[in-house]
């Protein structure tokens, strides 16, 4: 990822049970975009005007997020939290077997954020209690998911655990998402001051993106990291 945009398939290879069936391409777009020349020609023009296009929409939907904690509407945004943004498209190619592994594994997302573009083909599944509940794809329609860094909301808000079926159709399915990301790398995160009382301790100890970074990639995707960052 060192120019900001990379190829990549099954991040976790050497520590999960089975090759999850997609390939990935993504691309760093804040808080810096990657050199135009990096990009994919066929998908450039694309690809810069959908960040755009989600970007606005994530400062909507952050401003709500703030309201929604009875804090002032730029409370997320002024703590960074639009600015570092990755885009990833996905590549669910047809998979001959598919009830021996999946598209993508169970996680929550690690952002703040994630506005997701799914196709017709439908595979996204999101835990409920036991049990996995089809995302029916709507055309038109946008999937917003609360990622881990939830834990600011000191679980007012919860991230939810999603994963996406191998695709047993004849056509390759097709999904987008934009996370947002604060920042500020050397800052600490934890629970928000304004949301930590007597009758609400913090839930989660402080840390560093760094930190939560590391614990995300220390082992393979499936399942949430947040337990490890409780008090
Ligand atoms: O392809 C999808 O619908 C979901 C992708 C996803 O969960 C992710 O990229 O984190
Ligand atoms: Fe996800």
């Amino acid at each position: 990822m060192g120019k900001g945009i990379a190829f990549s398939t099954n991040f976790d290879l050497f520590q999960s049970k089975a090759a999850s069936w997609r390939d990935t391409l993504q691309m760093r777009t804040g808080p810096a975009p990657p050199h135009f020349d990096h990009i994919p020609e066929i998908c450039r023009k694309e690809l810069l005007e959908w960040d755009e296009q989600a970007h606005r929409l994530g400062e909507t939907l952050m401003g709500l997020l703030s309201e929604g904690l009875g804090l002032e509407k730029d409370r997320l945004k002024e703590m960074s939290c639009l600015d570092a943004r990755l885009m990833v498209a996905h590549y669910y190619p047809y998979c001959p077997e598919p009830e021996r592994t999946v598209g993508i594994k169970s996680h929550s997302d690690p952002g703040v954020l994630t506005v997701l573009l799914q196709d017709q083909i439908g595979g996204l599944q999101l835990k409920h209690g036991e049990d996995w509940i089809d995302v029916k794809p709507c055309s038109g329609a946008l999937v917003i998911n609360i990622g881990d860094l939830q834990m600011i909301s000191n679980d007012e808000y919860k991230s939810v655990e999603h994963r996406v079926v191998a695709n047993s159709f004849r056509e390759p399915r097709v999904s987008t998402a934009v996370f947002f990301n604060p920042s500020k790398r050397e800052d600490n995160y934890g629970p928000l001051p304004e949301l930590v009382s007597a009758d609400k301790p913090a839930v989660y100890k402080q840390f560093t993106l760094p930190e939560f970074m590391r614990q995300f990639f220390s082992k393979e995707l499936d399942g949430k990291v947040i337990d490890y960052f409780k008090v």
